[in-house]
C-alpha cells in the first residue's frame, strides 16, 4: 500500500453551519482517493450556543481555558462529531475497524495570531474514546509556536490536488469561500503561496439574518436585487488588511457587517456580496504573478451574485473561474479531506505548514494524536 492510509476528515468552519465529514485514502503525498462525503448541519439553538462561546471566548489569554459556556460546549461539540462519523460509517457500511485516523478540526472559537493565540474546542480523546478511532487535532497550534499564522492548513492539500489538474492555466489559485475566504497560489514551477483573503459569508450571514431573518442569501438572490454602495464598499477594502504587504489570518470578529442604517437589505447584501470578490481579487494582488485559472470551493460558490463579479473582476486580468466541480472536485468537502489528508501527514510526521502558506520560520509537522486503544480498549477498533 506504499504507506496509504484511509482517513476521516471533520471540519466544523467558521459559518458555524454544521460538521462537514469527508473520506480519503492517501499517502499523505501525492496519493489521493477521494470517497464519500456527508454533512451534518447544526440546528438553529446549537448555532446560537456556537455563537455565545465566541462571545465568552473573547477574554481569553490562555488557549486551555474554558471561560462560560466553553467547557460544556466542547463535550457537547465532540460528542455531535462522533454521531457525525457514526453516521457516515453507517451509510457507508463501514466499520471503525477500517478507518485508520480521524482528523478532527474542532470550532475555532477565537483567533488571534499577534498574540500567538489560537483557540479550537474539540476534545480529541473524547472523539477517539466515543469513535474507537485514533484522533489527530489540534494541527495549528504547533504551526503557531514556530513563528505561524497559525492558518490556511488546507494548502498542503490544495497542492496535492494540483497535481492532478493537468488542463488548468498556471499560476492557479485556489479560494474558498467559507465564513473567511483563503487563498492558495500554485505558481508555474508549483511554488506555493498561501493567506486568508478577506472575509467570506460571514458579513453577508450576519446582515441577511440581522436584517431578514435568514442565515445566508441562498443563491444570492436577496444581493442579486440590489446596487453595490461603492463609499460602504470601499470603506471595508480600504481596511489595513488589504493595503499593508504583510499577510495574515483572519478572525471571524476582523470585518464586522454594516450598521441596519447604513443601507437597505438588498443594497448591503450586494455590497457584502461585491465586497467578498473584491477582497479576493485585492489579496491576490500581493501574488507574484496575476493566477490563470481560480477555482472556488466553499459554500460562496454557490452564491452567483458573488460568483458573477468573481468571474468579472478576474476577466480583467485574463483570468478564468471555475467551481471546484468545474475542475473536477467537491467544493463543499475540500476542508474536510484536507483535514483527513492532515492527519495522515501528521502521523507521518511531514510537515503540515511552510513559510509560504502561513509565514512559519521553516516546515512543520503539528497536530496531537488521541490514540483510541490507549483510551478504551474495548472500543470498537
Ligand atoms: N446555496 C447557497 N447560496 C448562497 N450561499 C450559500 C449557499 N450554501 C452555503 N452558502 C454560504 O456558505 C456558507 C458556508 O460555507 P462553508 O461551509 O464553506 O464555510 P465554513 O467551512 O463554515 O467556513 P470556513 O471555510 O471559513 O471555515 C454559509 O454560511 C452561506 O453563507
Ligand atoms: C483559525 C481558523 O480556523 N481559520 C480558518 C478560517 O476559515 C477560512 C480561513 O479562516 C482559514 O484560515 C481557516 O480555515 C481553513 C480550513 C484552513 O486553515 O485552511
Amino acid at each position: 500500500m506504499g504507506g496509504r492510509m484511509r482517513a476521516i476528515g471533520l471540519m466544523s468552519g467558521t459559518s458555524m453551519d454544521g460538521i462537514d465529514v469527508a473520506m480519503l485514502e492517501t499517502d499523505g503525498e501525492s496519493f489521493v482517493e477521494r470517497g464519500p462525503f456527508l454533512i451534518i448541519p447544526y440546528d438553529p439553538a446549537f448555532r446560537d450556543r456556537l455563537k455565545q462561546g465566541l462571545e465568552d471566548a473573547r477574554t481569553m489569554t490562555e488557549r486551555s481555558a474554558r471561560p462560560g459556556c466553553l467547557a460544556e460546549l466542547e463535550h457537547d461539540l465532540t460528542l455531535r462529531h462522533a454521531g457525525a462519523v457514526k453516521a457516515f460509517l453507517g451509510a457507508h457500511n463501514l466499520s471503525a475497524g477500517e478507518i485508520d485516523v480521524i482528523g478532527f478540526h474542532g470550532q475555532t472559537v477565537l483567533h488571534r495570531p499577534d498574540q500567538r493565540l489560537t483557540v479550537q474546542i474539540g476534545d480529541g480523546a473524547l472523539l477517539a474514546r466515543e469513535t474507537g478511532i485514533d484522533v489527530v487535532h489540534d494541527m495549528r497550534a504547533n504551526d503557531m509556536a514556530h513563528g505561524g499564522q497559525g492558518a490556511p492548513l488546507v494548502p498542503a492539500y490544495h497542492a496535492a490536488l494540483a497535481a492532478s489538474l493537468k488542463q488548468a492555466a498556471r499560476p492557479i489559485c485556489f479560494v474558498n469561500i467559507g465564513g473567511i475566504s483563503n487563498l492558495t497560489y500554485i505558481g508555474a514551477e508549483g511554488e506555493i503561496l498561501a493567506f486568508d483573503s478577506g472575509p467570506g459569508n460571514a458579513l453577508i450571514d450576519q446582515w441577511v439574518e440581522v436584517n431578514a431573518g435568514v442565515p445566508f442569501d441562498q443563491g444570492g438572490r436577496i444581493a442579486s436585487e440590489g446596487q453595490v454602495l461603492m463609499d460602504l464598499a470601499e470603506r471595508y477594502l480600504d481596511h489595513p488588511f488589504f493595503t499593508t504587504d504583510q499577510r495574515r489570518s483572519l478572525d471571524r470578529s476582523d470585518f464586522r457587517p454594516p450598521q441596519s442604517d447604513e443601507a437597505g437589505l438588498h443594497d448591503g447584501a450586494r455590497t457584502l456580496a461585491y465586497v467578498t470578490a473584491a477582497a479576493i481579487l485585492r489579496s491576490a494582488g500581493h501574488l507574484p504573478h496575476a493566477p490563470q485559472t481560480y477555482i472556488i470551493s466553499g459554500g460562496g460558490r454557490l452564491n452567483r451574485t458573488i460568483m458573477a463579479d468573481l468571474t468579472e473582476i478576474a476577466a480583467r486580468s485574463g483570468a478564468t473561474v471555475l467551481t471546484a466541480e468545474e475542475a473536477g472536485f467537491d467544493g463543499d468537502a475540500t476542508e474536510a479531506e484536507a483535514w483527513a489528508y492532515l492527519a495522515v501527514r501528521s502521523l507521518k510526521r511531514l510537515p503540515l505548514t511552510f513559510p509560504g502558506t502561513t509565514g512559519v520560520k521553516a516546515p512543520v509537522a503539528g497536530g496531537v494524536l488521541a490514540r483510541a486503544e490507549a483510551l478504551s480498549p474495548s472500543a470498537a477498533k
